[in-house]
């Protein structure tokens, strides 16, 4: 569905050339539901606006859902749905007309868009809201509102923006679940985000950027397996003895902690030698990484600091 090969873009500032995305290769798979993690300013959305035709690559070249990025950015448009940031459908629009309007726009007929528009209404639990002011809905509401936009000529593949910035954490998780639909619906989704629990819950498969270059891909499981393997954590009065057995432990007090691949299967025969060797256990404790620490291991920083100061 998607299938670039060493799409870059230049801009051309006061300060000189700014590199914001180095040639990245990306593929989607028809019904994948990929995410695009990386911090600020790593050229997440000027990647997603080259997809999505609103920015000429300054170099390299992509199919999208079938058509030729360069020489047919129209065919792109027409089979596409991109909901950025701030799509901020019209506010002082009732919301009804704002869909029936822009379904209009994309060719429909009157009672065509009329049905489009119910139909859509009623998929993002929007029903009864369609004579309210687009202005007068929640935060949660407006952004599926947003997509609701983005679907209206049923593409094949919607490009997401960030979804559930600024939502609460229950219209986070409603929004979701909409999102997951839609991919069990059969559309294919590519969606950047911030936040490690969404990339987490939604992704299919994750591509992370940094610095404009894909520095890691894989299912959200693949990618804490290969980087850091599994945090177990013993308590036990004999925390040094324990950590000559394991290269990189660290020892605090009477605790002892240390990296294994697979820790949930490890831990058994572990314990066991553990046991033979006269070590006394007060606890044992296993951490799956999280996708911060991936990101962290990747890129050197942490996810979770770029997106408290964005
Ligand atoms: N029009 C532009 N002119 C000059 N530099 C730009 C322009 N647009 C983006 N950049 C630079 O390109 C780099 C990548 O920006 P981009 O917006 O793609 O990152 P991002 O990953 O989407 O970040 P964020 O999460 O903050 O939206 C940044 O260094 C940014 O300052």
């Amino acid at each position: 569905m998607i299938k670039a090969r060493g799409l870059a873009r230049r801009f051309a500032t006061k300060a000189g050339p700014v590199d914001a995305v180095r040639g990245v290769d990306i593929d989607v798979a028809e019904g994948e539901l990929v995410g695009f993690l990386g911090p600020n300013g790593a050229g997440k959305s000027t990647t997603l606006r080259m997809l999505t035709t609103l920015l000429r690559p300054t170099a390299g070249e992509a199919v999208i859902a079938g058509h030729d990025l360069l020489s047919d950015p129209a065919g792109v448009r027409r089979n596409i749905g991109y909901v950025g940031q701030r799509t901020g459908a019209g506010q002082d629009q009732r919301v009804r007309d704002e869909l029936e309007f822009q379904a209009r726009f994309y060719g429909l007929g009157k009672h065509d868009a009329r049905r489009r528009a119910a139909d859509l209404l009623d998929r993002f639990d929007l029903a009864g809201l369609e004579e309210r002011g687009v202005i007068t809905l929640s935060g949660g509401q407006q952004r599926r509102l947003d997509i609701a936009m983005g679907m209206l000529h049923d593409p094949r593949l919607l490009f997401l923006d960030e979804p559930s910035t600024a939502l609460d954490p229950q219209s986070r998780r409603h929004l979701w679940e909409h999102i997951k639909q839609l991919r069990a619906g059969g559309t294919t989704v590519f969606l950047t985000t911030h936040y490690l629990d969404e990339a987490d819950f939604l992704s299919d498969r994750l591509l992370v950027i940094d610095h404009g270059s894909i520095v890691g891909e894989g299912s959200p499981d693949e990618l804490k397996n290969r980087v850091s393997g599994d945090l177990v954590v013993l308590g036990t009065p004999q925390a040094s003895l324990v950590s000559e057995k394991f290269e990189n432990a660290v020892v605090e007090g009477e605790q002892v902690s240390f990296r294994v691949p697979n820790g949930d299967r490890t831990l058994p025969g572990l314990l066991r030698d553990l046991g033979d060797l006269g070590v006394e256990l007060h606890s044992v404790q296993v951490h799956r990484p999280t996708l911060d620490d991936v990101f962290l291991t990747m890129t050197g920083r942490s996810l979770r600091e770029e997106a408290r100061a964005a």
